[in-house]
């Protein structure tokens, strides 16, 4: 089932066109991994799916209707964006900071239920900061906020998840387990996801839209994710290496 689609797609960063008749379509069951060089586009792409950008042209839908026809609070439930970078403004616990994730669903006072006090703990527990709850959110490492996103981003439970280099900061052993909570998420989940690891998106996405300069390259990883496609989007030449049944790209 078709959950986002973009038509006609067009951004741009003042005059300069970034991306241009994109027509794409995201279903549940996908895990879609954005790649291309810095400046190319990506966030700008993501902030405009998520709706906090206005599209230079085109259009963007969910499930068959626009994304500006659609009420916040019913957006929120739809669609989620973990950000690149997450600025704290003062001391809270990591507890509460997840429990954010929840504002979609709250009733009457909107006080946080046991069942959301249950799923914050449950996020924390999938990205391995459940010893971390009751920290201070502005103590934690560059990579440890940026878990507390995904687990905000979790109990926020949207059918469509945006994920802007959500694994910019973590360690390997992070990055690994990170990749295959989202792409267990993605089985009933639309994923789009922005990574600058060619080798990440080889292993884990289903799908791949790379971005050139001026045009791009949108399908299954096994078609487009080619060293041909590589060297036009990113200007240097790849060799594919296979091993222990994964294939990865190393740039020359
Ligand atoms: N608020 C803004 N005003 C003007 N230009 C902007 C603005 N935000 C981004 N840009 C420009 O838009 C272009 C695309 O930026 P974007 O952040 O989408 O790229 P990216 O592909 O995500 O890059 P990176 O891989 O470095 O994160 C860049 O050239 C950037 O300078």
């Amino acid at each position: 089932m078709i959950r986002l689609n973009t038509s006609d797609l067009g951004i741009t960063a003042g005059r300069r066109a970034l991306i241009s008749h994109l027509d794409w379509q995201i279903a549940a069951g996908e895990f879609w991994c954005v790649l291309g060089r810095n400046g190319v586009g990506k966030t700008s792409l993501m902030q405009t799916l998520a709706g906090l950008l206005k599209p230079a042209s085109g259009a963007i839908a969910i499930d068959g209707v626009g994304l500006t026809r659609i009420a916040a609070s019913a957006l929120a439930q739809l669609r989620g964006l973990m950000p690149q970078q997450v600025v704290d403004a003062f001391s809270v616990s990591v507890l509460e900071t997840v429990l954010i994730g929840r504002t979609p669903y709250r009733t009457g006072r909107g006080w946080d239920t046991d069942a959301d006090i249950a799923a914050a703990r449950n996020a924390l527990d999938s990205v391995d900061l459940s010893s971390r709850a009751d920290s201070d959110i502005l103590q934690l490492s560059g990579g440890e906020r940026q878990r507390v996103a995904l687990a905000t981003l979790l109990v926020q439970a949207p059918a469509i998840m945006l994920l802007d280099e959500p694994t910019a900061h973590q360690d390997v052993a992070h990055q690994l387990a990170m990749l295959r909570l989202v792409r267990q998420l993605s089985a009933d989940h639309a994923v789009v996801m922005n990574c600058h690891d060619i080798n990440l998106a080889a292993r884990f996405a289903t799908h791949v839209l790379v971005l050139g300069a001026d045009r791009h390259w949108s399908g299954p990883v096994a078609t487009v994710l080619t060293p041909d496609v590589l060297e036009s989007a990113f200007g240097c030449q790849f060799s594919v290496l296979e091993a222990d049944g994964l294939r990865s790209f190393v740039a020359q």
